[in-house]
């Protein structure tokens, strides 16, 4: 059967393990890209330009913004950030499953631009204190930083429900087993448009 793109979308609260799980997943998984965002905020020690961000000036996102590049893109914990379209476009048509880890924000717009390839997670850590343990223990943030991803981190917990799925990650094996799972899914339910029509057919014989 020839193969279908699909998108995976993940949010959760800064510190919820995001990127770690992904990291154990990718173990498991072919075919897949990572979308890489382009944002302007600063990158953090070790973090590569066009592997972990494309890092832009406020100027460089707003003309982006204008010239039409983005799929989706939002202002998060007081910086830009943004999807491009065109790589998107290109990895769904080679039948990629395309992971994005983007904030409650994008996940909204992608759900009602593309919701038949869309699957959707929302992550989080047990408790709160766990998150700003998490956060602190990372040691990539001035504490103002941290105080303001723990403020927003209670404001996007309200959209969990807006998910497909939902994952805590308090044991990491677990966890990543679960996202493993939802990877699967999210290429099985991209299948489906297609199922839709053929069924349509049967039924107009
Ligand atoms: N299950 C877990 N138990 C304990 N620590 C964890 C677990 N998962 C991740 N961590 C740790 O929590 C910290 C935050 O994880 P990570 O950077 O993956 O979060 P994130 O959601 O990608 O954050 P951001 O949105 O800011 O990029 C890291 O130091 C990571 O090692
Ligand atoms: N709407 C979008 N949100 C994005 C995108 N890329 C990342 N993010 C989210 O931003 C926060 C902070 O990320 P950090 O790397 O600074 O810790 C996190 O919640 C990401 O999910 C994007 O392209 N669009």
């Amino acid at each position: 059967m020839e193969k279908k793109g699909a998108i995976l979308i993940l949010s959760g609260p800064s510190g919820c393990g995001k990127s770690t799980l992904l990291k154990k997943v990718y173990e498991y998984i072919n075919d897949y890209t990572f979308s890489i965002s382009t944002t302007t905020r600063e990158p953090r020690a070790g973090e590569q330009h066009g592997v972990d961000y494309f890092f832009v000036s406020r100027s460089e996102f707003e003309e982006d913004i204008k010239n039409g590049q983005f799929l989706e893109w939002a202002e998060v914990h007081g910086n830009y950030y943004g999807t491009s379209l065109k790589p998107i476009k290109k990895a769904l048509a080679e039948g990629k499953l395309v992971i994005f880890d983007i904030d409650v924000q994008g996940h909204e717009i992608v759900r009602k631009k593309l919701d038949k390839v869309v699957t959707s997670v929302f992550i989080t850590t047990p408790t709160l204190n766990e998150l700003e343990n998490r956060l602190n223990n990372r040691n990539t943030d001035t504490k103002d930083v941290i105080e303001k991803r723990i403020e927003n981190a209670k404001y996007e917990i309200k959209s969990f429900q807006k998910y497909d799925y939902f994952i805590e990650n308090d044991n990491l094996e677990e966890a990543s087993m679960q996202l493993l799972s939802i990877a699967n899914i999210a290429r099985i339910k991209a299948t489906l448009f297609e199922k839709e029509k053929l069924i349509k057919e049967w039924l107009e014989d």
